[in-house]
């Protein structure tokens, strides 16, 4: 227990750090622990803006939605609602270099139009032997030649996608060929994902014409703009942002480099750092954590390149150790054990967890893959329609299903609905509802209600579907033509794993989240070996469990295989973390 007086001053401390990282000038850069109120200073620096009419506003860039929703939230509590509207701008950088860099230079028609993905619309790549959606070929940028290169990242295709590849008597030339033709064919009817605007904004910026059109708008309209987890920037997103700061325009950049977990996307940490340097020799870091205890804090320091010393918990007190459970790990998530009463490892979890008064919403349960994770399974992203349909219903009938997998189960089912009502019609579901007078709001009531109605899948669910859809109330002017959209084929469904109370997800989707404890599944073998001789900076899943451990408030709990138990134990009390198997 830390005495009162020093609890002040910590706190008096990291309130004076976020205050200066609320006031620097920019361009800026600010280093930033996990727990730092990263969010909490953003928000306060735009705050500040007074509320009169201003001529420049400031942009918030983050990389989600979530994390754009959160910001959004915070302005609006606080009254000033007129924080999100122009001169300003609060939103992923997709849409700002979208908005931006892009959009002012392209035709007014076909309409021009940002997808989060090529999953929003049916793009089979064409002229091959095989149907394989435009969606599960990831695209990766190489801005360090000009022009810039394109192609399709093979290292992230999918396993599924693989086999479909391998079966093809197309070699990868020529399906990157056929999927970058696909891709420009959807360009031309005016649909673009944010590989597409991050090639343009490169494009558009490298060329002074068209440089000399968007920049002065650009510098007009921002008097300031700053990017949240800075450390999730691309190679290709930090080019276009060294640009930005080249041609006048103040960055604040702000970010965790310990928790750059997206290297296999093309973020690079090395390089934010040069930019870091380039913009400012005088960082403003903020080392004092909200959110975690000092355990916590003390266990997460012994996964950060260069063991440096625990960040300082400013407001936990807490003393609890970290626990380890000897797990009996499964092929699929749902069975893991817990080795000393054969539980479920989540009830295991849970029991612990009720120990210290924590209660079942207040825990999460995380892993790198979905496959070791308990709990509901993930739609299969690359999966035929009445797979994902199946997927869908099973959110739309689970308790405690995320707003985020509600809103994907509501979007498959649309297009599901939209595929048989609107035959032979291409577009995403908003374009066809705009075309069409119907709210997308109205579409997902819509879908949803239709999932729910629909009875648990089976080997012949296709044909209660297809009944389903037929006898479903179609909106005025539909004109369905016989059998066309109707889906083929058995759905492959997976196991519903018992409510447990406890959420999951992986740790990729758990940036900015945080729990009273936190239960991290770690299924392989020589788990010990890397924590103690890995190097983070090099070790991308090192992060991945940094980043997964600091989410915890009070408790942090590591299921590791049986007879790594104790190894694991030793190590940390090596690094003088309290720890205690259970
Ligand atoms: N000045 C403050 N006073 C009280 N609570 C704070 C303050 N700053 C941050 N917090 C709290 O600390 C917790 C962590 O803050 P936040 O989520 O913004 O951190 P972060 O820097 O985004 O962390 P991470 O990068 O690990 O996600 C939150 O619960 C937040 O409300």
């Amino acid at each position: 227990m830390i005495p009162d007086e020093t609890a002040d001053d910590i706190q008096i401390a990291a309130e004076a750090q976020q205050r200066l990282a609320v006031q620097a000038l920019a361009p800026a850069y600010v280093p930033a622990c996990p727990g730092a109120g990263k969010t909490h200073v953003i928000t306060l620096r735009h705050l500040q803006s007074p509320t009169r009419l201003l001529r420049q506003g400031r942009a918030l860039i983050s990389f989600t939605r979530v994390a754009r929703d959160q910001m959004a939230q915070r302005c609006r509590q606080a009254g000033r609602s007129d924080l999100l509207h122009a001169p300003h701008f609060v939103g992923t950088l997709d849409s700002y270099l979208w908005e931006f860099l892009v959009k002012p230079l392209r035709a007014t028609q076909p309409v021009p139009r940002l997808l989060e993905s090529w999953s929003n619309v049916k793009a089979p790549v064409q002229g091959m032997d095989r149907e394989i959606s435009l969606h599960r070929f990831p695209m990766v940028l190489d801005p360090a030649v000009e022009p810039v290169r394109q192609g399709v990242a093979w290292n992230n295709v999918d396993r599924d996608t693989k086999r479909l590849l391998e079966k093809s008597e197309y070699d990868r030339g020529e399906w990157e060929a056929a999927a970058l033709k696909t891709r420009d064919s959807w360009c031309k009817l005016g649909y673009f994902t944010g590989h597409e605007a991050r090639y343009l904004a490169l494009w558009n910026l490298r060329r002074p014409g068209r440089a000399a059109k968007l920049l002065p708008q650009l510098l007009s309209r921002f008097a300031e703009v700053v990017v949240d987890e800075a450390q999730d920037c691309s190679g290709a997103d930090l080019a276009i942002l060294e640009m930005l700061h080249d041609a006048g325009l103040p960055l604040v950049l702000v970010g965790d480099p310990d928790q750059a977990i997206y290297a296999w996307r093309g973020a690079q940490p090395a390089a934010l750092q040069r930019l870091a340097t380039k913009l400012t020799s005088a960082p403003v870091p903020l080392t004092g954590n909200w959110r975690s205890s000092p355990v916590i804090c003390r266990l997460a320091s012994t996964l950060r390149a260069g063991h440096r010393p625990p960040d300082t918990a400013v407001l936990r007190e807490d003393d609890i150790p970290v626990v380890v459970l000897p797990t009996r790990f499964a092929g699929t998530g749902s069975n893991h054990r817990h080795a000393s009463t054969s539980n479920g490892v989540v009830k295991a979890f849970r029991d612990v967890a009720q120990q210290y008064d924590i209660e079942a919403v207040d825990c999460l349960v995380t892993a790198y893959k979905y496959a070791t994770l308990p709990g509901i399974t993930r739609e299969k992203q690359n999966t035929n329609q009445i797979t994902s349909l199946a997927w869908a219903r099973t959110v739309a009938h689970t308790e405690g299903a995320t707003s985020a997998e509600l809103t994907r189960a509501c979007a498959v089912a649309v297009r599901v609905l939209f595929g048989y009502w609107f035959p032979g019609e291409v577009g995403s579901a908003e374009r066809l509802c705009a075309a069409h007078g119907i709210s997308l709001q109205q579409a997902n009531r819509t879908a949803f209600t239709f999932l729910h109605s629909l009875p648990p899948p089976h080997k012949e669910w296709a044909t209660d579907v297809w009944q389903a859809m037929k006898a479903w109330p179609a909106p005025s002017g539909v004109t369905p033509q016989h059998t066309k959209g109707r889906l083929a084929g058995a759905p492959v469904v997976a196991r519903q794993a018992k409510a447990t109370g406890v959420r999951t997800n992986i740790v990729h989707q758990l940036k900015g989240d945080e729990a009273d404890a936190i239960m991290l599944i770690l299924p392989d073998d020589g788990n010990v070996q890397r924590w103690a001789q890995g190097d983070p900076s090099a070790d991308e899943l090192l992060r991945v469990w940094y980043v997964a451990i600091t989410r915890a408030r009070r408790l942090a709990t590591l299921a590791v295989p049986e007879e790594e138990a104790e190894d694991m134990a030793q190590m940390l009390t090596q690094y003088e973390v309290p720890v205690r198997i259970v």
